[in-house]
């Protein structure tokens, strides 16, 4: 896919971004099914947790036969069979835990993989982009966006709370879609106070919409079947000590190749954000979300790239002297602070407390949580050391914000 020309002076829009006003970066209408010929892919896909669980995943992969990739023609074409050849290969790789690793993904399995990832510039492993953003349908069409009018296409092992965490992050993105970002960046190129003000004002409830919406993730997922059985399931081969090596793709490449986990510090949405209000990472937690870039599809990166070219906003911001403007500038940014925030309790009550109890081996839900992989404790799916990372994103977010609303926070 092209990347889309930024010329200064042209109208900033989302289309050539292939990014949508009402459904932002999820992928409209995904397809249900692929050409008779996928059959023997989307059979296994869509038994991935009983396969799983009958520990018959592998035996079914390897008997699979090897298909061409070169009947996929359409992008939501090629979007599916991701999906499910990303699902196949998290199910491969973890069926049976930390116990009796893989480390070569077989050629039936790995060459279309690798052929398909190619084609949509996205990593051979299971990404934000296919679980969440491609893996939904409506039970009613017609109907609304709501936890009980969707469902995915394709599910891992943890019954409803999988099913819950990925719907459950699709309505955070789709609570952020980031219509108004061009009215921001257009509204500044000629000077629209107002114009940038009405956005911006925007911009903050959809913010503040993303912390409603995850706040859902208490009601839908169980913490213990989140730790216990589905999190291993999200984990990638790189800075995994269980995978030091990294994974083979057998018939691509004789070496290793070591790529991180899913995880929805992959999802464009925070980054275009930060990038728009000016909110910089450094460092390490500055190079794993750039590294965290490479798992988007391409234009959704280019997005991002091409939000961080425009004229600094917060320097517009200071420099029109406007109250409103300068209000709702603030406003945004304690909105991504709280919506930080809160996911930093979510993630405690999610991996940290889970974690604690199965040291300890306590709770009443002791035993799926002593299942959990030791080599996780201290990471999170995509392999950060997560909460310092967290803390960090969180207060340079903090350190973005005008003066004065500094010192109110501080109260
Ligand atoms: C049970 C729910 C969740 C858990 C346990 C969780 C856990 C984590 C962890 C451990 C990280 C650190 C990076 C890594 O190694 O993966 C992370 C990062 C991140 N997560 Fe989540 N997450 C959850 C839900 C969500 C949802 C629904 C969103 C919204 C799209 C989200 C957005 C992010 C973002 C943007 C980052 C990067 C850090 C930042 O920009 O603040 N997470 N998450």
């Amino acid at each position: 896919m092209a990347a889309p020309e930024l010329d200064p002076k042209s109208f900033f829009s989302l289309k050539s971004y292939h990014v949508s006003e009402e459904l932002g970066f999820v992928l409209s209408d995904p397809l249900e099914t692929l050409p008779p010929y996928y059959m023997p892919w989307m059979d296994i896909a869509l038994q991935i947790p009983e396969l799983v669980q009958s520990h018959e995943l592998r035996i079914r992969i390897n008997k699979m036969p090897l298909l061409s990739s070169r009947f996929l023609q359409k992008h939501r074409e090629l979007r599916l069979a991701r999906l499910a050849l990303s699902m196949m290969t998290m199910g491969y790789i973890w069926q049976e835990g930390e116990d009796n690793i893989v480390e070569m993904l077989p050629h039936n399995l790995a060459i279309p993989y690798w052929e398909v990832s190619q084609r949509l510039g996205l990593p051979p492993i299971l990404t934000h982009a296919d679980s969440v953003l491609a893996n939904w349908k409506k039970k009613d069409v017609q109907g609304p966006f709501t936890m009980e009018n969707l469902e995915l296409l394709i599910t891992l092992p943890g019954g409803d709370s999988a099913e819950g965490f990925f719907l459950v992050t699709l309505l955070v993105e789709l609570a952020g879609a980031p219509a108004n970002i061009p009215n921001v960046i257009n509204g500044v190129r000629c000077g629209d106070t107002e114009a940038v003000a009405t956005a911006l004002e925007a911009i903050s409830q959809s913010i503040q919409a993303m912390t409603e919406a995850l706040k859902w993730m208490h009601e839908y997922v169980k913490p213990a079947v989140f730790y216990g059985v589905m999190r291993i399931f999200l984990s990638g081969w790189k800075d995994n000590t269980c995978m030091p090596n990294g994974l083979v793709y057998e018939g691509v490449q004789t070496e290793p190749m070591a790529y991180s986990g899913g995880s929805a510090a992959q999802s464009s949405l925070l980054h275009c954000f930060d990038e728009l209000l000016g909110v910089k990472h450094k460092e390490q937690s500055g190079a794993f979300l750039t590294r965290m870039r490479k798992y988007m599809p391409p234009s959704h990166r280019q997005l991002i790239q091409d939000i961080s070219l425009q004229p600094s906003l917060k320097s517009f911001v200071q420099r029109q002297g406007s109250e409103r403007l300068n209000e709702a500038f603030q406003d945004c940014l304690t909105k991504l602070l709280a919506f930080r925030n809160h996911h930093i309790n979510t993630v405690s009550r999610f991996i940290t407390v889970p974690a604690a109890r199965a040291r300890q081996r306590t709770g009443s839900d002791g035993e799926l949580i002593s299942k959990a992989p030791t080599a996780l404790e201290e990471r999170g799916t995509g392999g950060s050391g997560y909460m310092t990372f967290l803390k960090t994103v969180r207060d340079q977010t903090k350190g973005t914000l005008l003066p004065e609303t500094m010192q109110q926070n501080e109260k």
